[in-house]
């Protein structure tokens, strides 16, 4: 039975997550999606389901916050959703979740790694988050919130242009990429954006491609001292597997609760394909990649997105877990 992919839509408050979900639905796009929206301030918690004209979408309210107080109830309603799409009742085959603008994306996404009914009939795709052009800098600076979302994003997009100085977006896009190298930033003007901007994007997906803005490595301004921050880790001698794996292994243990969001596409020793690590916090999988091609140079690639990175420890490590390093040592 395949799984069905769900898209968390978050971005801080007043962002554009709505405008662009409206317009999305209104398009012409074949697929039947359903909506599960999350708000403050609802009388009671609303589980009737608002199907749309054609019977194809529908709504979802929560009462309180997705990411701490309703997260159980998150997981009753895909639960419910997916009985009624069993039966015949509904008719969708993806799932979008609009978060509260406060919301922390993580405890969302972790829902479906960690629930195993949840698991076992939905795929993660991404996060997607929405950015206000015109107040995001603010919002960066003064609510954690806001750079949470933006260090968990496989994509962004970038909102009220039309009303934001060109020199500000510019400024802001940079901002982003320092928070987060790996998502690829476009513009969302008034919801103006396709179906492929929000779905199918595969962010969770171990064997998609780690992107990484090119232009994250050059940039040396840092006028902002945000708490969130990201690097990259890159290095071209094989690594050892074992190693690797135990080094990481006891990082997140460690770090988990800062490290945000990592993804890593790995050469190593022995290994004719690429070996992909990826994590949210403490839950992290490994899996094999595509294969390297005949006389293609082999490098592997690391991005850590959280909180107070411990960038040196982590730069140290895997500077170890080299397989020159590790026979080069006494014993090995
Ligand atoms: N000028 C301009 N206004 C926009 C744009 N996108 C959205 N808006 C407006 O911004 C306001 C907030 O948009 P919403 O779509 O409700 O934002 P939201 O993220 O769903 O808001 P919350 O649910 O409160 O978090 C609305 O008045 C929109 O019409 C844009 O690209 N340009």
């Amino acid at each position: 039975m395949s799984l069905i992919p769900v898209t968390i839509l978050t971005g801080f408050l007043g962002s554009g997550k709505t405008t662009l979900l409206n317009r999305i639905l209104q398009e012409r796009h074949g697929h039947r999606i359903a909506v599960i929206e999350n708000e403050f301030g609802e009388a009671g918690i609303d589980n009737d389901l608002l199907v749309q004209e054609e019977g194809e979408q529908i709504v979802e309210m929560n009462n309180g916050c997705i990411c701490c107080t309703v997260r159980g109830d998150l997981i009753r309603i895909l639960g419910e959703l997916h009985a009624k799409k069993q039966s015949g009742l509904l008719n969708f085959d993806r799932v979008v979740i609009e978060t509260t603008g406060l919301a922390d994306p993580a405890p969302v996404a972790q829902t479906f790694f960690v629930d195993e009914g949840i698991s076992s009939q939905y795929l993660l795709d991404a996060v997607v988050t929405m950015v206000d052009a015109k107040h995001a800098a603010q919002q960066l600076d003064a609510h954690h919130e806001a750079q949470e979302q933006v260090g968990f994003a496989d994509r962004i997009l970038i909102t009220k242009t039309d009303v934001a100085e060109p020199e500000a977006v510019e400024a802001l896009r940079q901002r982003l990429v320092r928070i987060n190298p790996r998502a690829r930033i476009g513009e969302a003007r008034h919801g103006q954006a396709t179906v492929d901007d929000l779905l199918d994007i595969r962010g969770f997906n171990l064997n998609a491609i780690l992107e990484i803005e090119p232009d994250f490595l050059t940039n040396v301004e840092h006028e902002h001292d945000d708490d969130v921050t990201s690097f990259v880790f890159r290095e071209t001698r094989p690594l050892d597997l074992n190693r690797i794996e135990d080094f990481l292994g006891a990082i997140v243990q460690v770090y988990g609760p800062q490290l945000m969001r990592y993804k890593g596409v790995l050469h190593i020793q022995g290994v004719e394909r690429r070996v992909v690590f990826q994590g949210v916090h403490m839950l992290m999988g490994t899996d094999l990649g595509t294969p390297w091609k005949p006389g293609e140079s082999r490098e592997s690639r690391f991005v850590f997105i959280g909180r107070n990175l411990p960038k040196e420890i982590l730069i140290e490590g895997l500077a170890q877990c080299t397989a020159d390093a590790l026979a080069a040592q006494p014993g090995a």
